[in-house]
């Protein structure tokens, strides 16, 4: 089995612009009322996201409700938050690795759910959620991949851009449920495939699969592995690029979202404080001090 695995490239903090939570897309100035939400989704219960935090600094996050093929039902949503804010706070973290359960990766919102958020206001509500908690999952300083077996639809195709294996399928099948992408996943796509691109997958609601995703640029890497070892696979693959200490992985993932997410100006100015908290750190020292030759 072919594994495609989607590296996302990275995206930082910048410091000085977003370094807390109060900082996120939306707050009660957008009209977004969390607690109001999040009441009306905990009614919706079942699944849930686990998260597991390894020694070497690699946390898996798995999307787990395989009875509806990891479908998000309200519950998972909150923990989904949840989740990215204790990732937010691990000071030894360098990767991590997104996966759903039983080998398919995620069939979009639970369509419970989905039938009994049934105002406009209520699902923008719940859009504003999942834009919140997945820019959070991508700006955390972890250098992190989304590994996809099975299907990953609908809002599962939003989750994080993608990672594929070969019988795997991406599809943003919104279009044929009256919808658009709701949880940022356009405006995600356009920035990795282009807006020509977003818009045959949108419009076409096409299944993309793992050779057309690396043609696209959607999947970075391919790995063959068998069912059983893919999560191994994907640890090994994640490994490449989370050698050295927590502090400098971070501040490498932070230079890169900063640049990525800001102007010019910001963005220099946030690399050059990102670059003060490790000049003179001890990766730093240790490496002046081993006079490392780089092979
Ligand atoms: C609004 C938008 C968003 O949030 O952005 C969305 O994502 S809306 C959701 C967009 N996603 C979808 O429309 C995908 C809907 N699901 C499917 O197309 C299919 O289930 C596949 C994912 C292709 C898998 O088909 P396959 O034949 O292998 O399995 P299956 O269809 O028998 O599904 C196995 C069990 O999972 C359940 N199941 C699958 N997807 C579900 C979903 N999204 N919500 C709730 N239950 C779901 C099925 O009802 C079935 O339960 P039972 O065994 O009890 O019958």
């Amino acid at each position: 089995m072919g594994i495609f695995l989607w590296r996302r490239t990275i995206s930082t903090l910048n410091i000085r612009w977003l370094h807390c939570r109060c900082l996120t897309l939306y707050n009660s100035s957008h009209g977004y009322d969390e607690v109001k939400i999040k009441e009306k989704l905990s009614r919706f219960k079942g699944g849930s996201i686990n998260l597991s935090k390894m020694d070497n600094g690699i946390a898996e996050l798995c999307i787990n409700n395989p009875a509806r093929m990891n479908a998000f039902t309200g519950t998972m949503m909150i923990e989904l938050e949840e989740r990215i804010s204790d990732l937010e706070s691990w000071h030894d973290g360098k990767g991590l690795i997104v996966y759903g359960a039983e080998n398919t990766f995620c069939s979009g919102s639970d369509l419970n759910a989905v039938k009994a958020i049934s105002t406009p206001q209520e699902g923008m509500m719940m859009c504003m959620l999942m834009q919140n908690t997945l820019t959070r999952l991508q700006r955390l300083p972890l250098i992190s991949l989304a590994f996809i077996q099975g299907k990953a639809l609908g809002g599962g195709a939003e989750l994080p851009q993608l990672v594929i294996s070969d019988e795997s399928e991406v599809r943003f099948v919104h279009k044929q449920m009256g919808l658009v992408p709701g949880w940022g996943g356009a405006a995600r796509l356009i920035e990795i495939i282009g807006s020509r691109h977003a818009l045959k997958l949108l419009s076409g609601s096409l299944r993309v699969n793992p050779v057309h995703a690396l043609e696209l640029g959607l999947a970075d890497d391919i790995i063959s592995t068998g069912v059983d070892d893919s999560l191994l696979e994907a640890h090994k693959w994640i490994m490449q690029y989370t050698k050295g200490s927590a502090d400098v992985n971070q501040a490498v993932k932070k230079v890169i979202t900063s640049g990525r997410e800001n102007i010019l100006a910001d963005a220099l100015r946030a690399e050059k404080e990102i670059f003060g908290n490790v000049w003179g750190g001890p990766a730093n020292l240790q490496a002046l001090a081993k006079g490392t030759k780089h092979k």
